[in-house]
């Protein structure tokens, strides 16, 4: 493991990441991988996750090549440096921001979306420059597979490397030294990853998890509200990190919400949705079970068949849950979606605010001082307001958890700032000295005032007088030497009249 990152660093260090030209060409690579190799890799994830080689395409590879065409696009911008605002004590000097690559950068990925949540970062982490090192899921091992056969056929080789493997691989992996490690998966893993980070002062992104609430006021039309909510948290199985975890809403309103799931459920996968090439399963028997366990005790109003050879769970909803049960103190991460009853959007607030942060907070109303009002007083990742799961899809946004459910962010520009290091550049000349005699010891109060003048632009009279005979005198040199030629032929000249009109008196 030690050899394979310093092969990866060798090669960071040999600098051939860092030109422009080679990262857009790397990106064109992956793309050309994604478009010439789509079957491999839409076979892949459908092999891990019972999805339809469709949804796999448009929950999956439509996102990541919209991310490689927006690199492309704007990364020719991003690169160049950007000149900053100056004082008054670098007024004469070059100063700006140069973002630069970070080096050899870990990408360690989770099975639920197993191809978009490893390649989209990595599209991040090329388009800054840096070298990488990939750990899909072992849980998802049909694309960890592909991934590592594909890869190595389209980009650099020693720059862009996947390891595979398990726990074991991933312990390992995190003792040697990297210059960023992004992860996504769950929370107890994360506090893993970062421990591991700080040995060395990495910095970290995470890309965690937790109970993402959805909020449906009284004041909403419900049809529209349920069917939004049914696509994104039966989506995947429910195995979607910003899937709506649970609904707060008014006790009143349970019974029409899980009567128009229940309609939306039968019009989106049909009478028999085992059946349904859109409905998927989950990743593994552990999942299973503990899917499974959630549901005992609890009132079910909707679903709940489950059939564990082939791991499918029904999309369920639970009504009148309460909030100490087993089902409310861990993200279900399943098919499984649990009503609490609030007396109002205060209660909704309040409960919401008792918990931790969440990765994504849904609010439906038509009122929309009710949807500003719950962003203003929650915290959460991101929010949309009248939908779930689009925010997502939004590339100028960037894409993150607060709290326990993550930090930092990605996607888009996003991405290029996590994965570069924004290195602030002045240069000065070595001339004008006189300046600086300023902030050479001795130190007098004389100097602390010109100081306070020049950084904070605090002055008395006497020093603005000063300076402003200082500006005139400075603007009076700039214009001499701008005009010495000019003034030496017109001195020259007056000279000449001058003289002329003399020896001319004297002929008289
Ligand atoms: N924020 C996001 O973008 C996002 C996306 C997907 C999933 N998630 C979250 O991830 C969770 C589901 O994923 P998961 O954690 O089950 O995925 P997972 O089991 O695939 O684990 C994630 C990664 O961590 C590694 N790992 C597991 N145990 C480890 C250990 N002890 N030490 C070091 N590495 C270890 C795995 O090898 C894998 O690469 C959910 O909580 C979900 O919300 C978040
Ligand atoms: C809008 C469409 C068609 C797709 C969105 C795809 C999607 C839900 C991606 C989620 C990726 C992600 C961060 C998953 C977390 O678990």
């Amino acid at each position: 493991m030690e050899r394979e990152v310093q092969r990866v660093r060798q090669a960071f260090l040999s600098g051939r990441s860092r030109p422009l030209r080679f990262r857009l060409q790397q990106l064109e690579a992956l793309r050309r991988m994604v478009q010439e190799r789509e079957k491999d890799i839409l076979a892949a994830i459908a092999a891990d996750l019972c999805k339809s080689e469709l949804n796999a395409y448009s929950q999956e590879v439509i996102t990541v090549l919209g991310e490689i065409d927006f690199m492309l696009e704007n990364l020719p911008e991003w690169v160049t440096a950007k000149p900053v605002k100056k004082n008054l004590l670098t007024m004469m000097d070059e100063a700006y921001i140069q973002p630069q690559p970070l080096g050899v950068v870990l990408i360690i990925g989770a099975w639920n979306y197993p191809f978009v949540l490893i390649i989209q970062p990595l599209i991040g982490a090329i388009a800054a420059g840096n070298a990488v090192i990939i750990k899909p899921s072992e849980l998802s091992e049909n694309t960890a597979k592909t991934v590592a056969k594909l890869l190595p056929q389209y980009l650099d080789q020693d720059l862009y490397v996947v390891i595979n493997g398990g726990v074991e691989e991933t312990t390992e992996l995190l003792k040697q030294r990297f210059d960023h490690i992004f992860y996504t998966g769950n929370t107890a893993v994360g506090k893993i990853v970062m421990e591991a980070a700080a040995k060395h002062l990495t910095p970290v992104t995470l890309e965690l998890g937790g109970k993402s609430p959805c909020y449906i006021d009284k004041d909403c039309d419900l049809d529209i509200v349920c069917r939004r909510i049914t696509w994104g948290k039966y989506m995947n199985c429910g195995q979607t990190c910003i899937a709506p975890d649970y609904i707060l809403c008014e006790a009143s309103l349970q019974s029409q919400i899980v009567w128009k799931i229940k309609e939306t459920v039968k019009e989106f996968y049909g009478e028999n949705i085992k059946e349904s090439p859109d409905y998927e399963r989950i990743i593994n028997l552990r999942h299973f079970k503990r899917i499974l366990s959630l549901l005992e005790g609890q009132k079910i109003a909707l679903g709940g068949e489950t059939d564990e050879a082939t791991r499918y769970i029904a999309p369920t909803v639970l009504t009148d849950v309460d909030p100490k049960t087993k089902v409310m103190q861990e993200e279900i991460f399943g098919p499984v979606l649990p009503i609490v009853p609030v007396k109002n959007v205060d209660e909704a607030i309040d409960f919401i605010n008792e918990r931790e942060k969440p990765l994504a907070l849904y609010v439906f109303s038509h009122n929309h001082k009710l949807i500003k009002r719950m962003i203003d007083e929650t915290s959460s990742g991101g929010v949309t307001g009248n939908d779930v799961i689009m925010h997502f899809t939004l590339n100028s946004f960037p894409f993150g958890g607060v709290g326990s459910s993550g930090m930092g962010a990605y996607h888009g520009k996003h991405s290029f700032d996590t994965f570069s290091h924004q290195r602030p550049c002045l240069l000065k000349s070595l001339k004008r000295e006189g300046a600086n005699k300023l902030r050479y010891p001795p130190n007098s109060q004389s100097k602390v005032d010109w100081g306070k003048f020049f950084l904070l632009r605090r002055f008395n009279k006497e020093k603005l007088g000063l300076l402003v005979l200082t500006f005139l005198g400075i603007v009076a040199a700039v214009l001499v030497k701008k005009y010495q030629a000019v003034l030496r032929r017109k001195a020259l000249l007056i000279f000449l009249v001058v003289h002329r009109l003399r020896w001319s008196s004297k002929q008289r």
